[in-house]
């Protein structure tokens, strides 16, 4: 059996001038929990919804496990939880599980489901009248109804407090461990950090970091040092300690380092420098790891 349960080659989505998936590779094998995280923006939705064959891509192939994306969500294969998925007004939670298990070949138990997201004791109650956080998990109940291999998530929870967060995650937890392949969207390293085995950092489109979290964290711990250049060449600025990658965009130069401290200190007896910022925001490190211009 092939144990690849997602594909996606070339895919390129572009909204008129704004590129928001560019050229994604992305291959997941079975079984992998998989964080993509990147600033808002990034293309993650947009990736996602070209993945689920909501969003037809202006280039490129996406494969489930073999199959087209339409052909794979009938299966069963698939199931998604989407940011702002609409509801069916007057319906309770358990009707719309089991109006959702109607759609599958090989559904879960409805009990199973409900005690898996964590609703046992809001079966009854209206979906339209649940918390924020409750119907996140009721999206989250919807998603498991055909037992897919692969569940997505795109941004799952947004809208729950800590104790309803810690108890999602379990909830996913649980489900990864029986072998099962979950994508998850985030903004928060944390969670990426915490809940998958492989984080992939997109930012305007791009994969611009694959890798297990740890190495992640690592990548976006550090700082970022932007300085004007002011006359001054930029050869050599890889060697100034704790520097990981040397961006320079005209005159402006943004370096990603592990010690900013010792960073600074160097350059500032190595050479002039004008309008220095030092940064620990992500997106920073973010927008530094796609910076076009000249890459060190
Ligand atoms: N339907 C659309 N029409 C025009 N532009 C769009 C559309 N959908 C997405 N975009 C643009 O494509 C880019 C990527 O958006 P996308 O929603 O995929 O990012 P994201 O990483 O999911 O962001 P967020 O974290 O804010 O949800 C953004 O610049 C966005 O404005």
């Amino acid at each position: 059996m092939d144990d690849t349960a997602v594909r996606l080659t070339g895919l390129t989505r572009r909204f008129g001038a704004v590129r928001a998936v560019d050229n994604l590779d992305l291959t997941i094998a079975r079984g992998t929990t998989l964080a993509l995280l990147g600033p808002n923006g990034a293309g993650k939705t947009t990736a996602i919804s070209i993945m689920l064959g909501l969003t037809p891509p202006d280039a490129g192939t996406v494969s489930l496990f073999g199959r087209s994306p339409a052909e794979a969500v009938r299966a069963g294969l698939v199931g998604a939880m989407l940011q702002d998925s609409g509801v069916v007004p007057g319906a309770t939670v358990r009707e719309v599980i089991e109006l959702a298990r109607a759609l599958y070949p090989r559904p879960l138990a409805t009990d199973r489901i409900l005690a898996t997201a964590g609703l046992t004791d809001r079966a009854d109650r209206r979906w339209d009248r649940l918390s924020g956080g409750e119907a996140q998990r009721a999206r989250f109940a919807f998603a498991l109804a055909g037992a897919p291999d692969l569940l997505v998530l795109d941004e799952p929870t947004a809208a729950m407090d800590v104790a309803a967060r810690q108890a999602f995650w379990a909830a996913i937890q649980r489900y990864a461990a029986e072998g099962h392949t979950v994508l998850f969207s985030t903004h928060h390293l944390h969670e990426a950090d915490e809940f998958a085995d492989r984080v992939v950092v997109l930012a305007a489109g791009r994969v611009v970091a694959d890798g297990p979290p740890a190495e992640i964290r690592g990548l976006a711990g550090g700082r970022t040092v932007a300085f004007d250049l002011a006359g001054a060449t930029a050869d050599g600025l890889e060697r100034l300690p704790g520097v990981r990658s040397v961006a320079v965009r005209g005159d402006r130069v943004v370096l990603c380092t592990d010690d900013a401290d010792a960073t600074v200190l160097a350059l500032a007896a190595d050479r002039g420098f004008r309008n220095l910022e030092v940064s620990a925001a992500l997106e920073t490190a973010f927008l530094t790891l796609t910076a076009t211009g000249t890459e060190h």
